[in-house]
């Protein structure tokens, strides 16, 4: 699922971190130049308060001497970052950890720790009166380089951001969606201070995965919770194009609530399509669900009235009503689903795409819940989809979450959409 996505975002992650680690240790080599001569830059010098209680270690006198500048809490025993963190991963995840006053965590939280250290760290970073170099003073620059941090800057992201716009675009992500996302992680990620070596990784996954995640988490809600409380029965209208899983979505939310303790009954509101109820006979025939329909032709309020009717009268509590869907006349489509509302008054609208349609499957969400206002969707056959730009997208576009996806052609294939899920499958925990 999303295989493609995945790829290309990893690129990206990737293709900053060995970027801007490649800066970090160009610019590492001038400040220790100046330490070669046993001396602290000018600018440091100026800037530093020397902690009176830090102790260097032995033959390290020109590294220990600008890492206790930095060394706020007094304790004197940071190892000299500057010296041992550019070069040793572990090193430098470890004196995070001992400047947070913690024991040393395990490999696994090394680096992640350290991610968080330099996060906390940022603003403790900020130049408070040293010169303007565009945006960062060089004092507070040599003083971050002697400590073993450094700073991203945009003009480092710009073209890996160029690269994202296009990874995206090319996986069907909306336009504007994209946007969000990159202003997103551009705002994140710009002005961060980290760790050299141990954190840009961490950082750009991080950045990456907060700006995803604020675009699909769009108006979630606790789906069951609400089905649960509703007053009985719950009436639930499927609106969306034909052939998209329509038909095979309402079947799986009814085994769906079976497994909840939930009974079901179906109503065929599509009475525009030749062959929808036996379609949809079909289903209930395998899942042993009563189903509503009328002639072909005849008005969908009526179906799903009767079903609602009928579902009162057999405690049964969830109404599932299928509509035709034809957006090509989208004044029909808002008649028919507005005599639903007025007569009905369902729980809840969900529009049912595929995930394969990309961009159309967006464009159509936004056109459906247009004409009539969606509460939720469902995207279907996502497991045949590598791009993931609608499940991406779609929330976002409309203002409603996604709901479920469609996993499978069984009925046991479909699972709640978890932002926070899809986030980590397609950036890694
Ligand atoms: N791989 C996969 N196939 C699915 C999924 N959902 C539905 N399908 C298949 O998609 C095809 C169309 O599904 P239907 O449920 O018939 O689609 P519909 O929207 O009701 O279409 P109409 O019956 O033409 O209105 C069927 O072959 C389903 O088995 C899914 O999540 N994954």
């Amino acid at each position: 699922m999303f295989d493609g996505l995945k790829d290309k975002l990893s690129g990206f992650t990737s293709d900053v971190e060995e970027d801007v680690d490649e800066e970090a240790l160009e610019a590492e080599e001038e400040p220790d130049a100046d330490e070669a001569d046993g001396e602290v830059p000018a600018d440091q010098a100026t800037d530093a308060e020397p902690a009176t209680d830090a102790q260097p270690s032995e033959g390290d006198t020109q590294a220990a001497t600008p890492a206790a500048t930095d060394d706020q809490s007094g304790t004197g025993s940071e190892p000299s970052a500057a010296d041992s963190g550019a070069i040793d991963e572990s090193a430098t995840a470890s004196s995070a950890a001992v400047e947070d006053g913690e024991a040393v965590p395990d490999a696994d939280s090394q680096s992640d720790d350290a991610a968080e250290t330099v996060a906390d760290s940022a603003s403790e970073a900020e130049p408070e009166s040293d010169e303007d170099d565009g945006g960062r003073g060089l004092a507070a620059k040599a003083k971050l380089m002697a400590t073993g941090k450094t700073v991203i800057e945009e003009e480092d992201l710009q073209s890996h951001l160029d690269d994202l716009e296009l990874a995206l675009l090319s996986s069907d992500v909306e336009m504007s969606v994209a946007n969000e996302i990159l202003d997103g992680v551009k705002e994140n990620l710009t002005g961060q201070t980290r760790r050299r070596l141990s954190s840009t990784g961490n950082l750009v996954r991080d950045a990456l995965r907060e700006s995803l995640y604020d675009v699909i988490n769009v108006g979630q809600f606790d789906f069951d919770e609400r089905v649960q409380q509703a007053d009985k029965p719950v009436t639930i209208v499927f609106t969306g194009v034909n052939g998209v899983g329509k038909t095979t979505s309402i079947a799986k939310l009814a085994q769906y609530f079976e497994e909840r303790g939930l009974s079901t009954v179906l109503a065929n509101g599509d009475t525009y399509r030749a062959g929808a109820n036996e379609q949809l006979e079909k289903h209930a025939e395998n899942l042993d669900k009563k189903i509503i329909t009328h002639e072909q032709g005849s008005d969908p309020t009526a179906v799903v009235y009767d079903a609602v009717e009928y579902a009162k009268a057999n405690d049964i509590d969830v109404v599932l009503g299928d509509t035709a869907g034809r957006l090509h006349t989208s004044d029909d489509l808002m008649a028919q689903l507005e005599k639903i509302d007025r007569n009905i008054d369902p729980d809840m609208t969900l529009f049912v795409d595929e995930a394969v349609a990309g961009q159309d499957a967006v464009n159509r969400a936004r056109e459906f819940n247009d004409a009539a206002e969606i509460d939720g969707a469902i995207l279907t056959k996502a497991d045949a989809d590598p791009q993931g730009g609608a499940a991406i997208s779609v929330a976002h576009v409309t203002g409603k979450p996604i709901l479920f996806l469609g996993t499978g052609q069984d009925y046991d294939d479909l699972e709640p959409f978890d932002p926070e899920e899809i986030v980590d499958s397609l950036i890694g925990e």
